[in-house]
Order: structure tokens, then C-alpha cells, then sequence
């Protein structure tokens, strides 16, 4: 941002949907960079943890060397949003992980990964997302990951029509466990660049 108004996204890009996140937060007329070393990282206001393969952002992140500046950032208060794989890397804990999958942490949450099993791989419904306002959110979710218990520090944003947990906040903390930046609505990542103002100022 440095004077100049204009929020700087990190978006990680090791592996899965970061460019499309990228075409989002440019069209919200953010600039954005990929972020894959230290060094990116500690340029960007805010950063968002794109969807794609968990256990492979996670190894990815920790061969190189961004686990740690990754934690150091979350906990020093940076805005991040994570989206499904991203939701999953910032929960502080995760059933159904690979064997040795870690995550960044941050968010006051247990997400289960692929809650919704080989039999309803990917969906889209409509969600109620009352803190954006107007229209149900039309969320498209793929091999998606719940939040299975919410903490304390943690608050729901929105849920399933059976009540699991699929969209939450915490701070300058924001995940959803499905993929706005694949449907046109821009409304997740306008609040999220909302934070990262509110933040940067
Ligand atoms: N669309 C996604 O990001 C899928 C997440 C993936 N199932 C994982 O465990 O990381």
C-alpha cells in the first residue's frame, strides 16, 4: 500500500487456482503478486491461500522455506484469506489429513478435508452469507472441507442448510471452504480487501 492507496496481494502461488484468485483481486483493482519466497511475502498487505491440494501446498510451502515466515505473518496480525485447500492450510487443526500433513494455523478451528466423500465430489448451492448482505451467495464447492468445530475466537459466517460450518472469520482471518473466485461474485474478496484497508491504515 505504502501512500499510495492501492492494496498489495500476495496471492501463494505453489500450487492450485492462485491465478484466478489473481484476475479477481485485479478486477477489485488491487495490486497482486504470486508470493513462492520470503521475500514477496514480506511486500504484500494481505495474502490470500488459493484452493487446490493441501497436502502438497503444505509440503511445497515447508521445502521452500515459507512455512515459517508464513506463520510468522499470520500471527502478526497480516490479513489472509484461505479458500477450501487455503481454509484447510490456516485451520489450527484437521482430521483426515495425509499422514504428516501440517498446517500454517491461525484460525481457531478443526476442519475436516474431503468431508463430503467420493460420492458428492464437488456441488453448488446457495448460501445465506448475512455480514456481505443481498443475495444468497452461489458457492460452488469441490472436494470441499467443513469446519467440524468452531473455537472460540472463531465466528461461523455461513453455513449448510444441515448447519456445517462452510465460511468463517477470526480477526483479520477469513476462510471459506468453497471457491469464490471461480463464480463472479466478488463479494469475499471485496470484504476481504475491506480488511486489508481497514488494517493497513
Ligand atoms: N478445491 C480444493 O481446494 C480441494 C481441497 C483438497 N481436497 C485438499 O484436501 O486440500
Amino acid at each position: 500500500m505504502a501512500g499510495s492507496g492501492t492494496p498489495r496481494i500476495g496471492v501463494l502461488a505453489l500450487q492450485g487456482d492462485f491465478r484466478e484468485h489473481a484476475i479477481v483481486l485485479r478486477g477489485l483493482g488491487a495490486d497482486v503478486v504470486n508470493v513462492r519466497r520470503p521475500e514477496e511475502l514480506a511486500a504484500v498487505d494481505g495474502l490470500i491461500l488459493p484452493g487446490g491440494e493441501s497436502s502438497v501446498q503444505d509440503k511445497l510451502s515447508r521445502t521452500f522455506g515459507l512455512a515459517e515466515p508464513l506463520k510468522q505473518a499470520i500471527a502478526s496480525g497480516l490479513p489472509v484469506y484461505g479458500t477450501c485447500a487455503g481454509l484447510i492450510f490456516l485451520a489450527d487443526r484437521i482430521t483426515d489429513g495425509i499422514a504428516g500433513q501440517q498446517t500454517l494455523g491461525g484460525l481457531d478451528v478443526v476442519v475436516r478435508r474431503n468431508a463430503f466423500g467420493s460420492q458428492l465430489d464437488s456441488f453448488e448451492t446457495d448460501l445465506d452469507v448475512p455480514v456481505l448482505g443481498g443475495e444468497p451467495v452461489h458457492a460452488v464447492f469441490i472436494r470441499a472441507p467443513v469446519v467440524d468445530t468452531l473455537g472460540p475466537r472463531a465466528t461461523a459466517l455461513a453455513s449448510l442448510a444441515d448447519g456445517r460450518v462452510v465460511a468463517v472469520e477470526q480477526g483479520n482471518l477469513l476462510g471459506t471452504a468453497f471457491h469464490p473466485e471461480v463464480t463472479g461474485d466478488i463479494r469475499f474478496h471485496a470484504y476481504f480487501l475491506d480488511k486489508v484497508r481497514a488494517h493497513a491504515a
